[in-house]
């Protein structure tokens, strides 16, 4: 972010409400889809693969009365790896410095193990407000989202109430629709009424502080998900190693040199990904190569290795190494 810009309460309200908002849910509760919808622009990476957002990123919600930065972070789940362990570690420490968490759980879905877990693990937060975000409404007919709704308090009433911990569950209970934009202005209203009176945290126009090579790396490993199955989303971990202008352009022709490593864990993982005759690579860097043109604002030459680093998630050096 532009480390110049500067803000002043004069320009403000003494209304002016500012503060950190997280989402959890289980893997493909639409926490992602959610946060785009909020912010109105791309910066959090969707797909229908789960477990595809591992970094902590921003999106900004800029309104007239608030300014509302969202964490978005990776789903909370029982940990079976070293990574697992890591990644829940890396949740509760965000969520224990937001002002307010919002549950994300599908309108689609039953209410299973996975939330319950979640939400005893939102009890490790006993004065944070956990506002349950009943996802993907459009999915489902009337009298089932009815239901899913008081199975939600129910869940709420059962893991966050009672004496030290929220008074009555649940904060509040919203039914929403990232996709059919259904009630998103509800959910930033009732999110925007948790945070407290301040100035605006980042200048106006900011979508997100996550450092660029931490977005284009996403922007690669999207592109690496598609048409992926099993437990190869996993094992895929994606580093930017250089990003470089190209020297003796011509003037007004610039070319921004993006070196990417695609880590696998196994040679099998890594045919894959090159697939045959290297098609599937080069499928994924025309993809790759769009998106990071569209956001960095510049033609890019894009260059993918994939390497094969055996067994990261259980090992800390190689985790350590490629930025967990
Ligand atoms: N129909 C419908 N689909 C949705 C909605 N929100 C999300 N989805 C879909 O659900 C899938 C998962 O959404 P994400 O936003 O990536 O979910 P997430 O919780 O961020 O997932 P992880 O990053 O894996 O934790 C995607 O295929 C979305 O398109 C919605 O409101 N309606």
């Amino acid at each position: 972010m532009s480390k110049d810009a500067e803000i002043t309460f004069a320009e403000h309200d003494e209304n002016f409400r500012a503060g950190f908002a997280s989402f959890v849910g289980r893997p493909n509760a639409g926490k992602s889809t959610l946060t785009n919808a909020l912010v109105g622009a791309k910066v959090a990476i969707t797909s229908s693969k789960p477990q595809t957002t591992r970094h902590t990123i921003r999106g900004i919600v800029h309104r007239s009365d608030a300014q509302l930065v969202l964490v978005d972070t990776p789903g909370l789940h029982r940990p079976r790896t070293l990574l697992g362990q890591r990644l829940n570690d890396l949740v509760v420490d965000t969520l224990s410095e937001v002002d307010v968490v919002g549950f994300c759980l599908p309108a689609d879905q039953k209410i299973g193990p996975g939330d319950r877990f979640i939400a005893g693990q939102l009890t490790k937060l006993p004065h944070k407000p956990v506002v349950a975000l009943v996802t993907k409404t459009d999915t489902v007919p009337r009298d089932s989202l009815a239901e899913q709704l008081m199975a939600v308090d129910q869940l709420g009433r059962e893991h966050l109430a009672g004496e030290g911990k929220q008074a009555d569950g649940f904060a509040a209970i919203i039914p929403v629709s990232a996709v059919a934009g259904e009630q998103t202005d509800v959910v930033a209203d009732e999110l925007v009424s948790m945070m407290p009176l301040s100035p605006p945290l980042y200048p106006e126009g900011e979508l997100t502080d996550e450092p660029e090579a931490v977005m284009v790396a996403e922007l690669v490993r999207e592109a690496a998900l598609e048409d992926v199955r099993d437990e190869l989303p996993h094992s895929i971990a994606v580093v930017v190693d250089e990003m470089i202008p190209r020297e003796g352009r011509p003037e007004g022709r610039p070319l921004l040199d993006v070196h990417v490593s695609i880590h696998v864990e196994r040679d099998s993982q890594k045919a894959i990904i090159i697939g045959r005759a290297g098609s599937r690579l080069r499928a994924i860097g025309t993809a790759a190569r769009e998106g990071i043109s569209k956001l960095l604002g510049t033609p890019v030459y894009l260059d993918l290795h994939v390497k094969v680093t055996k067994d990261w998630q259980r090992d800390a050096k190689k985790l350590g190494r490629l930025g967990f």
